[in-house]
């Protein structure tokens, strides 16, 4: 089956610093992967390259089959592969469902510029509705984003990233300033995501990776270290020695 994203011999170095050195890796589709590391060790350089933020020195990048490895970043959104948004991002002063909505209209390629058309149709403000209920998230429909607790927002984010209907979703450490009282719900909402997209996930809340994740890569110097299964890399004494042993977090 071929993979719905696969990473082949990635390279990249900023002077003379390596910052990801030959790294392979493959999503199958619906795959749970998570991507952990020490700090330092390249995640966020990696993700960048995924996303096109920054290119590759050497390798290559497949999305469903398809080389992106040259493709701008919208051209790769377009294709597929969504990444959390950044808050910002988000239009404070229109309310969930609206933002959504915005969202929906983006992945049709229609002029945004459109908003009242956009509220007015319904059959795009279901489409929302109906996105936020299969998230558990139907409930913050009507709130204006203002009013929204920062969990809450990061919530609306992964939203808007399924908005795009990717096949890859992205997911930049979503828990990263979230209190823990709103992490349940995190939680809840990273257990709903669809079943057929595949999502790789950067995290160093070591919770949230064995729960989530199928597969784990660890990343220590810009080099995979380990690839396996949770039980595998928990139970990997060189995971554990550079790692996991360290501390619990990052
Ligand atoms: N634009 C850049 N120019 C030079 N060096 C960089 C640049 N971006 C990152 N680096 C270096 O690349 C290495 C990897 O950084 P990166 O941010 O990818 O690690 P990380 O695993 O995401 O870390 P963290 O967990 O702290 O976010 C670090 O040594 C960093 O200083």
């Amino acid at each position: 089956m071929t993979a719905a994203l696969e990473l082949q011999g990635l390279s990249k170095a900023f002077g003379q610093l390596q910052v990801t050195q030959n790294v392979s890796l493959k999503l199958e589709k619906g795959a749970r992967h998570a991507l952990i590391g020490p700090n330092g060790a390249g995640k966020s350089t990696l993700v960048h390259q995924i996303t096109g933020l920054l290119h590759p020195s050497k390798g290559h990048i497949l999305l469903n089959g398809t080389d992106i490895t040259r493709l701008s970043p919208e051209k790769r959104v377009k294709m597929g592969l969504a990444r959390t948004f950044q808050i910002n991002s988000l239009f404070n002063h229109l309310t969930v469902g609206e933002n959504i909505g915005l969202a929906l209209t983006a992945r049709e390629g229609r002029d945004a510029r459109l908003f009242g058309s956009i509220t007015q149709s319904a059959e795009l403000m279901d489409e929302a509705a109906q996105l936020l209920y299969s998230l558990g998230l139907l409930a913050l429909a009507h709130k204006t984003v203002t009013d929204l607790a920062y969990g809450q927002r990061r919530l609306i984010e992964i939203a808007l990233a399924l908005a795009l209907k990717p096949s890859v979703l992205l997911l930049d450490e979503p828990v990263a300033g979230v209190p823990s009282t709103e992490g349940a719900r995190l939680f809840d909402l990273l257990e709903r995501l669809p079943q057929d997209v595949a999502v790789l996930v950067i995290e160093h809340d070591m919770d949230l990776v064995f729960r989530f994740a199928q597969r784990i890569t660890v990343l220590v110097e810009g080099a995979v270290l380990v690839e396996g299964t949770v039980k595998e890399v928990r139970s990997d004494p060189r995971v554990r020695a550079v790692y996991l042993g360290e501390r619990h977090h990052g």
